[in-house]
């Protein structure tokens, strides 16, 4: 973190002060090009007898005195002869030494850092750069960048054995040891460059306080770093909530319910009279995306609450259809009971659902489970009772003793049979459930209609429910939870299932 942080301070302090530097070498560039190009003019156009008006006219009018120079001079091998703002310099003014000759086509030389006075521009000191018979004179430049606290810098011109301070921190390039156009020299805490325009002429040397950038900018980086953490938090809550939305259970399972993911369990149910399987009902499961198998208990609600009821009975109706057909599993018609939805308790709907297995009559009967009745239409519920059985389908309430499930159905609706609610036989015998459990059988044989108890865990209320002589049929742990169809038809082939061996022991 520490080493990302110092690598950011460190570039962010270069590419300022980079950018200062190449602000000011512009300038210094821009410069040297007016002269040369107004240089240039004046060789090619003045054509008057030197230092004559009309020579002065002709300067006046080629040197337009661009952006940053002033004066112009006639100075033939050196010596101002006579400049745009006199007419004549008597004796002529030597200019003395050059100081550096830039190499090229243009030849351009430099006088530096000299007393401008002698030709007119009194107290001023500045450099001359001169083309052929003709010179200007370049006043210094003034520092133009707002200085920054952290940063100092030199602009100097070079030649190679020397250099001339032109402004900013005196003696900051000759603090380098080896002064080369675009050095870069990082220390833990400090930055230094020195950058050169084209010519190699003006050079500026920078030196950058590292940690004064970061107390600077600190409101800015202090802010940058909130900002950038509440951008992340936003982002990555954004992100969670919708994977948390797309991998949620219900997501998961409606995205994913279709025939591959649906599965099929079997309960057996026993006749007692004959201690043998005389049904089996569907269990619906769910294979999540990694293969465990879900409980109803589960998804059950989601499939109510989408709507997809119908469908959901279809699937694993099909299913359930597709492994019992697979061999025969009995040689006895063998009733298959489906829980089906309030909603889709409708004739019609019904016998499309499970057509395949009333084309096979000979091998299935079907049973609908009545589970949980909202609001119940009873002549409604009636008819499509009498029309199913007009179809050979038998109906059962289920889970008698809960809920909607109220004796008044019993007493007023023509079904096959009641469930008894397993909660009555899995309650302790001695507890008020258990204690109920005879006196709702008896209730409910009033109705004249079959009895299946479901719940039964025990061989001991196994004997009990058989010692009433009301009970037509059982179902529970006892003789065998829900199971896969390869368990279901071992179950089927057992001439002597653990419930008789049990029986006879007892
Ligand atoms: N509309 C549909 N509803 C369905 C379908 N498949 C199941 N369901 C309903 O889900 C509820 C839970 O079913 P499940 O977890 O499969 O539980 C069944 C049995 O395992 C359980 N049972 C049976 N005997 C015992 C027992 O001795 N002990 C014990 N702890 N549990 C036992 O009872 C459930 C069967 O209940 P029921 O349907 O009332 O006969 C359940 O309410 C199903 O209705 C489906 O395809 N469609």
């Amino acid at each position: 973190m520490l080493l990302v942080g110092y690598g950011f301070i460190l570039w962010q302090v270069s590419s300022l002060m980079h950018q200062r530097q190449q602000e000011e070498l512009q300038r210094t560039s821009a410069v040297h090009q007016n002269a040369i190009r107004t240089l240039r003019l004046l060789n090619d156009n003045v054509t008057g007898i030197p230092c004559s008006q009309q020579f002065r006219m002709q300067m006046l009018r080629v040197a337009f005195l661009p952006d940053g120079l002033n004066e112009f001079l006639y100075a033939p091998d050196g010596r101002v002869l006579c400049s745009t703002s006199q007419i004549a310099f008597n004796p002529p003014i030597s200019l003395g030494q050059t100081d550096v000759v830039i190499p090229g086509p243009n030849h351009i030389s430099w006088r530096i850092q000299r007393n401008l006075e002698p030709i007119g521009l009194s107290g001023a000191i500045g450099s001359i750069a001169q083309l052929g018979n003709y010179a200007v004179a370049i006043p210094p430049y003034a520092k133009k960048a707002q200085d920054l606290p952290w940063l100092k810098s030199e602009l100097v011109a070079v030649s190679a054995d020397k250099n001339w301070h032109l402004n900013g921190k005196r003696g900051l390039y000759a603090g380098f040891k080896d002064p080369q156009p675009q050095t870069w020299n990082a220390r833990l805490s400090t930055l230094s460059s020195v950058s050169c325009d084209e010519y190699n002429l003006h050079c500026v040397a920078s030196k950058a306080d590292l940690f004064g950038w970061a107390n600077s900018a600190i409101t800015i980086l202090a802010s940058t770093v909130v900002l950038t953490a509440l951008f992340a938090w936003i982002l990555a809550n954004n992100i969670l909530s919708w994977l948390r939305n797309y991998w949620s259970f219900e997501a998961r399972f409606l995205r994913c319910l279709n025939a591959e993911t649906i599965a099929a369990l079997y309960q057996p149910i026993i006749d007692l009279k004959s201690d043998k399987i005389t049904a089996i009902e569907v269990l619906a499961r769910w294979k999540d995306v990694d293969d465990t198998l879900v409980s109803p208990a589960k998804f059950i609600d989601i499939v109510a609450k989408s709507g997809r009821t119908a469908e959901f009975t279809q699937l694993i109706a099909d299913r359930a259809f597709d492994e019992l057909m697979r061999e025969p599993l009995s040689d006895d018609v063998l009733e298959i009971n489906f829980n089906v939805f309030a909603c889709d308790f409708d004739c019609q709907r019904i016998l499309k659902i499970f057509s395949k297995f009333l084309e096979h009559s000979d091998r299935f009967c079907l049973a609908i489970e009545l589970i949980e009745f909202h609001e119940i239409d009873f002549d409604k519920a009636q008819a499509t009772i009498e029309a199913l059985s007009a179809h050979g389908v038998r109906t059962y309430i289920d889970d008698f003793g809960t809920g909607y499930s109220s004796i008044e159905r019993v007493a007023r609706l023509a079904v096959d049979g009641v469930k008894l609610d397993r909660s009555f036989a899995m309650s302790p015998p001695d507890s008020i459930m258990g204690r109920m459990l005879v006196q709702v059988i008896e209730m409910v044989k009033l109705s004249d209609r079959s009895i299946i108890v479901e719940g039964v865990e025990t061989q001991a209320r196994l004997e009990l429910l058989r010692s009433t002589g009301m009970v037509e049929f059982v179902q529970g742990y006892g003789i065998s939870p829900p199971v896969n169809i390869a368990a279901m038809r071992k179950l089927l082939a057992d001439d002597n299932p653990i419930w008789k061996r049990k029986a006879r022991a007892a």
